[in-house]
């Protein structure tokens, strides 16, 4: 990960697939990305990332086998089958990302992730012992402390919208400091890019009513990698989209 991130830029953008060495294109969401030569123009965050697809397969279907086990435990305390989400997942189009964020002089102002929620399903994260991560709950921010050995693991918006909304996404940053490199590797679940994304019919009740409207992880990966940066609330801008997009599909005959 250091000898990747110490390369030339010329040499760090041709990090994308085996045979083709041209560089990350917008709309795409792996190969290597950094704040400064990219698809965003404001709200750049302090940071460079290189991410995968079916890359690092070993590394993946561990923290795959995890993922799996833990939508087991989701499912069954919504009182669903323990294989519910298994099933959904089992086959699934989830991301690897190394985050690499370097020291920065003046920390207090930029952050290296803004504010934002997953619009993946799962997130397992494993930070450094540099720190960095926060977490937003009761009004404040709380540094999420490494603990050796431990991964952080938190809901996206795809697993809200799976939920009905009854597990939450977490808001969440990452900051910088002055002196040292943060290293910081993720593991995203995804479903499967065309798998339509419903709720659970026993999640639909008259007490919590259809919250979001069906969609696919393909059509939310290209809405926050083409015009969207994902923040804060991504779902609730998607939703919108999605609705206005079927409107006027009804409107052409
Ligand atoms: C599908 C994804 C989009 C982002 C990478 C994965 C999961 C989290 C998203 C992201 C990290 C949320 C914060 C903003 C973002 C633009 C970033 O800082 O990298 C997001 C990723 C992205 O759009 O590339
Ligand atoms: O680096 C971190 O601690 C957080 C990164 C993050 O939130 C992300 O990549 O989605
Ligand atoms: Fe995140």
């Amino acid at each position: 990960m250091d000898r990747f991130f110490s390369l030339q830029l010329s040499e760090k953008q041709k990090a994308k697939r085996k045979k083709q060495k041209a560089k990350r294109k917008v709309g795409e969401s792996y190969g290597y990305a950094s704040s400064f030569v990219g698809r965003f123009s404001s709200k750049l965050p302090w940071k460079e990332t290189l991410s995968f697809r079916r890359l690092y397969q070993e590394y993946c279907e561990a923290r795959n086998k995890v993922s799996q086990e833990i939508m087991g435990l989701l499912g069954i305390s919504l009182g669903l089958d323990q294989a519910y989400f298994k099933d959904f997942f089992e086959q699934n189009d989830s991301i690897l990302r190394l985050n690499h964020y370097p020291p920065c002089q003046k920390p207090e102002l930029t952050l290296g992730t803004g504010p934002h929620t997953d619009p993946t399903s799962l997130t397992i994260l494993h930070q450094d012992q540099v720190g960095g991560l926060q977490v937003f709950a009761d009004e404040k921010w709380h540094s999420v402390a490494h603990i050796p050995g431990a991964f952080v693991v938190n809901i996206g918006d795809t697993f809200m919208a799976l939920t009905n909304g009854i597990y939450k996404s977490c808001l969440h940053r990452a900051v910088v400091n002055t002196e040292t490199v943060r290293k910081s590797l993720a593991f995203f679940l995804c479903p499967k890019l065309e798998r339509p994304v419903t709720p659970a019919a026993g999640l639909v009740t008259a007490e919590n009513p259809r919250k979001y409207p069906d969609f696919t992880w393909a059509a939310l990966l290209k809405f926050t990698q083409n015009h969207y940066r994902a923040d804060m609330k991504t779902l609730v801008a998607f939703s919108k989209w999605v609705q206005e997009q079927e409107s006027n599909n009804k409107l052409i005959p």
